[in-house]
């Protein structure tokens, strides 16, 4: 009866539809269909398995544009459970971002992302809109500054264990060690907790004493087990010791959360000015506007009315805020890093490219300078007049995030009205769609990426030259702006993503520093028969074998070798 329903309003929406006989959101299904599928693909007839496509884990990764080439930039898949509607038309998914109270953020996100407290990401409507109003301008561009300082320092020292400790320069560590400087990027920039570069590697004693960062940083990296499997079972002693160290990491974090916040008001209230500001990072900026926002809000709120309530964050919010800072910005980037590490050394050609623009911008190759003269030439880059000059990077990062977007689809639930009331409706191109009943909304960010309507026939091609514009008179480069809608790796609207120039910083000066260090290359195995077009191709084949977990990941980073040489 349910599927009938869910069909007769899909039909009634006048959007193409797939019919789908299963419940998509039935947790066994959910668990089972990535397992099942390449059983699946073996017995049942080829139109029935490409039909089923749609209503599994992570297909819009694997199949780019080609269902919504056949069926239509927007369609709605009936289930037994929730409609889905699918969207890879960027004047829809505009308009689907833009109405964030029609349009809301889905239990299952805020359940994950509530972990440690209530925050931005897993919150709607009024709450969310007083936290965005604090935060978002608080990763400005002071904190971009630091981020350009500390990821630079990272990436230099991971150069230097690449050229140095691995031996010929051939590591399976670079994912691990692009892992690591992330987290050590957010360690150092929001909670002012600074930690030299070391390959990233998972603590496994549960009884050792943790750092906050050290606590926050395996919540993150384990993000969906924290969240959804009980503490209990975690703790218990035949869990793997990584495992049984997050449940202790899980325990403690409230407690050091509260300790962390405790020295921060200690120290605002002991240091100078200048002394807070030399050493700013997002918590201490969060704590400084909350609490100020709170006094002064307390203050008025009392004066008008003395039992009224203050609209500011509560300490719950700051603790949950603080979590989400890694929650949403480790993995994310982390991912992109790695994904484009594997890329340059699977093209050598775009890698050169790169190089010849920071040769030129850095004043000079790294080749022949003592390390004095290269610590030197780094420490002198300066974030604001350097960072906007490396195009060729950013170009590189939207090409790794058009291809390999860490959110592969941004989720969204139809608001739905009261049962008299009119359905949502949504209207496109002067037609109006009407949505009755429930649906769960996805705007396909892999599918609004490689459409070749938009990007060319070349859409799935890595091309990050076709980023860069050309300057006719001067000669300059400069990155393009998309046309609106359809580029939406840090998702659009009111909720945009917050952490986006915090992570194209980051990104641009980790890649830049490494690549005006070292070239990476892949490793060639001739003993097996191997030539360097196979071993590039066996990277690219790596990067294709990929799957989202939280946010998309390549399914066996470890088998990323590669060889980092001096320049
Ligand atoms: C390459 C790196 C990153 C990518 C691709 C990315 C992507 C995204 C996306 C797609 C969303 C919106 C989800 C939605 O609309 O449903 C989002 C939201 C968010 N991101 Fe990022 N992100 C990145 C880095 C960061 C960093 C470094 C931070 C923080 C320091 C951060 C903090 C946040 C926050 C707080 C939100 C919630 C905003 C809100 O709900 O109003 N992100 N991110």
């Amino acid at each position: 009866h349910r599927f009938y329903t869910n069909y007769r309003n899909a039909v009634a929406s006048g959007f193409p539809v797939v019919l789908c006989p299963v419940n998509t959101q039935n947790p066994v299904y959910m668990v089972l269909n990535a397992p099942l599928r390449p059983i699946l693909k073996k017995i049942l007839p080829t139109a029935i398995y490409d039909a089923w496509q749609p209503a599994t884990y992570g297909w819009e990764f694997r199949d780019h544009h080609g269902f919504h080439d056949r069926i239509g930039p927007v369609f709605i898949l009936v289930t037994t459970g929730v409609n889905e509607i699918w969207c890879a038309d960027p004047a829809l998914a505009q308009i689907l971002l833009a109405r964030r109270k029609d349009f809301v953020m889905l239990p299952e996100a805020k359940i994950i992302m509530s972990l440690l407290g209530n925050n931005i990401i897993a919150s709607d409507g009024e709450t969310w809109a007083r936290q965005r109003r604090l935060i978002a301008p608080n990763l400005n561009e002071r904190i971009s500054a630091i981020v350009w300082k500390e990821s630079m320092l990272q990436a230099d020292q991971m150069a230097d264990f690449m050229l140095t400790k691995e031996p010929e320069g051939i590591s399976t560590q670079t994912v691990a060690s692009l892992r690591a400087i992330a987290i050590n990027v957010l360690g150092q920039v929001g909670y002012g907790q600074p930690k030299p570069f070391q390959p990233m590697e998972l603590p496994r004693d549960p009884k050792a004493p943790m750092a906050y960062i050290d606590a926050i940083g395996l919540v993150a990296e384990l993000l969906a087990a924290a969240a959804i499997v009980p503490n209990f079972i975690l703790s218990l002693p035949f869990m793997p010791l990584v495992v049984q160290t997050l449940a202790a990491a899980m325990r403690k974090l409230p407690a050091l959360t509260a300790d962390m916040l405790d020295q921060e008001r200690q120290r605002q209230k002991t240091r100078s000015v200048e002394d807070s500001e030399s050493r700013e990072n997002i918590m201490s900026l969060l704590v400084r506007l909350a609490d100020q926002s709170k006094n002064k809000e307390a203050g008025q709120a009392r004066a008008a009315d003395p039992h009224a309530s203050t609209l500011s964050l509560t300490e719950d919010e700051i603790a949950g805020n603080l979590f989400l800072v890694t929650g949403a910005g480790f993995d994310t980037t982390a991912n992109t890093m790695s994904y484009a590490a594997v890329l340059m050394a699977a093209y050598p050609d775009k890698q050169a490219w790169m190089q010849d623009e920071l040769d030129r911008v850095f004043g000079g190759s790294s080749t022949g300078l003592t390390e004095k003269q290269r610590a030197d030439r780094l420490a002198s880059l300066d974030y604001t007049t350097v960072y906007p000059q490396l195009v060729r990077c950013l170009a590189f990062m939207f090409e790794t995030l058009r291809l390999f977007p860490a959110v592969l689809h941004l989720s969204r639930g139809v608001k739905v009205n009261p049962t008299n009331a009119p359905p949502q409706t949504v209207t496109v191109r002067s037609t109006t769609h009407h949505l009755a009943g429930a649906y769960n909304v996805f705007v396909n960010n892999m599918g609004l990426h490689t459409a070749p309507a938009t990007w060319g026939a070349d859409s799935d091609e890595f091309r990050p030259e076709r980023w860069i514009e050309v300057d006719e008179k001067t000669g300059q480069e400069s990155v393009m702006t998309p046309p609106r809608g359809t580029f939406s790796p840090w998702s659009g609207g009111p909720r945009v993503c917050p952490g986006q120039k915090m992570s194209q910083v980051e990104f641009v000066v980790v890649m830049a520093t490494l690549l005006w260090r070292c070239s990476v290359k892949p490793v060639t195995h001739s003993e097996r028969g191997e030539t360097d077009a196979d071993a590039r191709h066996r990277l690219l084949e790596l990067t294709e074998d990929s799957q989202p977990r939280l946010t998309l990941q390549m399914n066996r980073p470890d088998e990323a070798e590669l060889q980092w040489v001096a320049r």
